[in-house]
C-alpha cells in the first residue's frame, strides 16, 4: 500500500502527568516525554501550561532538550483513534486544575508482548486547546482511512462445539469488543449443525462483507476453506471434481479466531493460537497467502488441505482418536502410544512431479516466517513457469515423474511446517506457505527404534528426514496407490476402503508377524479428516486462498515495528 502523504505533525501534550513531544508523519505516530536538561528530579513541578504556551503548533525548538525515553508506533499497527472521556478524578489527581477545560484522544495500538502475542494497548494525549486537540484526532483518522487493506465488514462463523465448547464466549468476551473498538461490523452466526458454515457460504452475499472470520479448531476453518473456495468455482463456473482445473484465487479473506483442540492453522500462519492476536490481525488487514491443494479419486474431488495428508501413521493415529472422542484432547496421545506400538507399515507406489521451480528445498534452514523470501521467489518463478507452459516450449511434463514402490510406515504431504505447540519445529520445518509446492515425506518400512527415533526428531533440532528410510522431496502433485488397487489393475471401485471391507482384511500383512499386523490398508488423515478412499491424487494450487495474518514473525526483527525509542 502507498504511503498517504499528510503534512508531518509535531507538537507538546501531555502523556500521563508528563508533557511529550508528539510526532506524526504518514508512517508513524513518536512520542517521546520531555525533561527539562537542568533539574529531572523536580519533573513533577514542570509547568505544563508555560510549555503548551511555547510550543503550541509547530515546536522545533522543544526537540532539542534532552530526549528521555519514547515509543514509536507505526501508523499501520494503530487499531483506532478516539476523543477520549474526560474523568474529572483523573484529571483532578494530575493536578492540572490550571487547565481550565482539558481536551484528550487515545489511541489504541498493537504491542507486541511475548512468543509472538498481541495485545492492544491504549495512550490517551492531552492538551488544553481543543482545535490542537480536533487538528491531531482528524490527521489520525485521516490517515487510518487510508490504510485501505482494513476490513470494515466481516461475516463470523462461531463453532459453539469447539474444543471445549468455549467458543461464543471466546467470541464476545474478547473478540467482538476489539471489532466494536477499531469501527467493524459484524454479521455473526452460530452454527447449529457440521457443514453449516460450509452451506451458508454457497448462498450468502459475498459482495457484503470484507472477510470471513471462523472461531473454532481447524475442523471448522476447513468447513469455511470449502464453502468459500466451492462458492468462487461455483460463481466461476469451474468443475472442481476436474483435477486439472485452474481453481480461481478466493479474493476474500478469512480470519482464524482459535477455539479447537487442534488450531494448527492459526498457529502456523500466526505463531501462536491466542484470539485476541488474532483478532488484532484481522483488524489491522493483514493478508497471508495460502497454497491449498485439492484431492482427487480419479475424477471425483474429494477435499482440500492446507495443512496435513497423512497415510500410515498419521492416518491411523487420527483412527484410533475418533474411536476414543470421550477422551477429549488426551485420546491424542493414548492414539499416537497405541500407533506406535502396532508399527504397520503398508505397500504400495508413490508417484510424484517435483517442483522445480521452487526457490527451496525441505532440507534448507531457512523457515518460512512474515514476508517470506522463499515464497516471493517461488510465486515469481511458478508465474514464469506456467508462461512457459502455455508457449509450449517446455518438455513435456508427463516425463517428469518419479516414481517410488514399497512398504512404507508413512507417506505424508505436508503443504505448511505443521508446528503445533507440542511440536514447535512441525513434521516439515521448512515447508512454506505460499511457495505453490508441499513437502511429500515418505518414510520406508523401519524397524520400531528407528521410526521413533524419526519421530523424536520432529521435538528437538536434529533434522528428521537425516535417515536412510526417509526421504523428502518438494512437489506439485503426487499419487498414491496401495498395493491391492495395483494387484486387481486399480479400477474396481469396490477395493477402496468402505465396500472392500473383509476381502482385504484377509491378507495378513506377513512382514510383522509379532504385532499380529492384519491391516492392509490405512486411511488418509487429511487435515485432521478420514478420507474414506487410498488411491488418491494430490495438487497444489498456488495462493488460492488469503489469511488475516502476516506469517510468523520474526521474535528479534532488525527494524522493530512498534518500540520504543
Ligand atoms: N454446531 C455444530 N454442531 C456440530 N458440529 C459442528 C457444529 N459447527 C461446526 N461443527 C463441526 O465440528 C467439527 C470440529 O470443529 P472444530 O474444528 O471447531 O473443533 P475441534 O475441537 O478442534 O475439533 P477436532 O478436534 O475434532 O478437529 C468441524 O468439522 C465442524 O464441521
Amino acid at each position: 500500500m502507498e504511503p498517504v502523504m499528510v503534512p508531518a505533525l509535531r507538537s507538546v501534550l501531555a502523556v500521563s502527568g508528563q508533557s511529550c513531544e508528539l510526532s506524526l508523519d504518514s508512517e508513524r505516530l513518536a512520542w517521546r516525554e520531555l525533561r527539562p536538561r537542568r533539574d529531572r528530579s523536580r519533573r513533577t513541578g514542570v509547568c505544563l501550561t508555560r510549555v503548551l504556551q511555547r510550543a503550541r503548533g509547530l515546536t522545533d525548538s522543544l526537540s532539542r532538550q534532552l530526549p528521555s525515553g519514547g515509543h514509536s508506533i507505526p501508523v499501520s499497527e494503530i487499531v483506532s483513534v478516539g476523543e477520549a472521556e474526560i474523568d474529572e478524578t483523573y484529571h483532578h489527581s494530575m493536578k492540572w486544575e490550571h487547565m481550565c477545560k482539558p481536551h484528550a484522544f487515545t489511541v489504541n495500538y498493537v504491542q507486541r508482548v511475548k512468543n509472538h502475542r498481541w495485545r492492544c494497548k491504549a495512550v490517551t494525549f492531552w492538551c488544553s486547546d481543543e482545535v490542537l486537540c480536533c487538528h491531531w484526532l482528524k490527521a489520525l483518522n485521516d490517515l487510518l482511512d487510508h490504510q485501505t487493506c482494513r476490513p470494515k465488514h466481516l461475516l463470523i462463523y462461531i463453532n459453539p462445539y469447539g474444543g471445549k465448547k468455549k467458543g461464543k464466549q471466546i467470541y464476545e468476551k474478547k473478540v467482538a469488543p476489539l471489532f466494536n473498538l477499531a469501527g467493524i461490523s459484524t454479521d455473526v452466526i452460530v452454527t447449529e449443525f457440521a457443514n453449516h458454515a460450509r452451506d451458508d457460504l454457497y448462498e450468502v452475499n459475498l459482495e457484503k462483507y470484507d472477510g470471513i472470520v471462523c472461531v473454532g479448531g481447524d475442523g471448522m476453518f476447513s468447513e469455511v476453506l470449502h464453502g468459500l473456495i466451492g462458492r468462487v468455482q461455483k460463481d466461476k463456473d469451474i468443475d472442481h471434481d476436474n483435477p486439472e482445473a485452474n481453481l480461481s484465487p478466493c479474493a476474500i479473506r478469512i480470519g482464524i479466531i482459535p477455539a479447537g483442540s487442534t488450531d494448527c492453522v492459526c498457529f502456523a500462519t500466526v505463531g501462536i493460537n491466542d484470539p485476541v492476536t488474532s483478532a488484532l490481525h484481522i483488524i489491522l488487514g493483514d493478508s497471508q497467502p495460502l497454497d491449498v491443494c485439492s484431492v482427487h479419486r480419479k475424477k471425483r474431488f474429494l477435499k482440500y488441505t492446507v495443512s496435513l495428508l497423512g497415510y500410515g501413521f498419521y492416518g491411523d493415529v487420527l483412527k484410533c482418536s475418533e474411536k476414543n472422542r470421550w477422551l477429549g484432547p488426551a485420546r491424542y496421545d493414548l492414539a499416537g502410544i497405541k500407533t506406535f506400538l502396532s508399527h504397520h507399515c503398508y505397500e504400495g507406489t508413490v508417484s510424484f512431479q517435483a517442483a522445480k521451480w521452487a526457490a527451496g528445498s525441505p532440507r534448507d534452514l531457512t523457515r518460512c516466517m512474515s514476508g517470506c523470501d522463499i515464497c516471493r521467489q517461488s510465486s515469481k518463478q511458478l508465474d514464469e513457469h506456467q508462461k512457459a507452459q502455455t508457449l509450449g516450449s517446455l518438455q513435456n511434463e508427463q516425463e517428469d515423474w518419479k516414481t517410488i514402490k514399497g512398504k512404507f510406515m508413512a507417506v505424508n504431504a505436508a503443504n505448511m511446517c505443521c508446528a503445533c505447540p507440542r511440536s514447535p519445529k512441525g513434521l516439515s520445518p521448512a515447508a512454506h506457505l505460499a511457495d505453490g509446492a508441499a513437502d511429500l515425506i515418505v518414510v520406508h518400512k523401519c524397524s520400531r527404534l528407528n521410526f521413533l527415533r524419526h519421530l523424536i526428531r520432529h521435538t528437538n533440532k536434529k533434522d528428521q528426514f537425516d535417515f536412510p528410510f526417509v526421504e523428502v522431496h518438494r512437489v506439485k502433485t503426487f499419487q498414491f496407490t496401495p498395493k491391492h488397487f495395483e494387484d486387481e489393475d486399480g479400477d474396481a471401485e469396490s477395493t477402496d476402503l468402505r465396500i472392500s471391507g473383509k476381502k482385504n482384511f484377509a491378507q495378513i500383512c506377513t512382514d510383522h508377524p509379532s504385532c499380529g499386523c492384519n491391516q492392509v490398508n490405512s486411511i488418509w488423515n487429511c487435515d485432521g479428516e478420514t478420507l474414506d478412499q487410498t488411491a488418491i491424487e494430490m495438487r497444489v494450487h498456488s495462493q488460492l486462498v488469503k489469511l488475516f495474518a502476516r506469517g510468523v514473525e520474526d521474535s528479534k526483527p532488525k527494524n522493530k515495528c512498534s518500540s520504543r525509542i
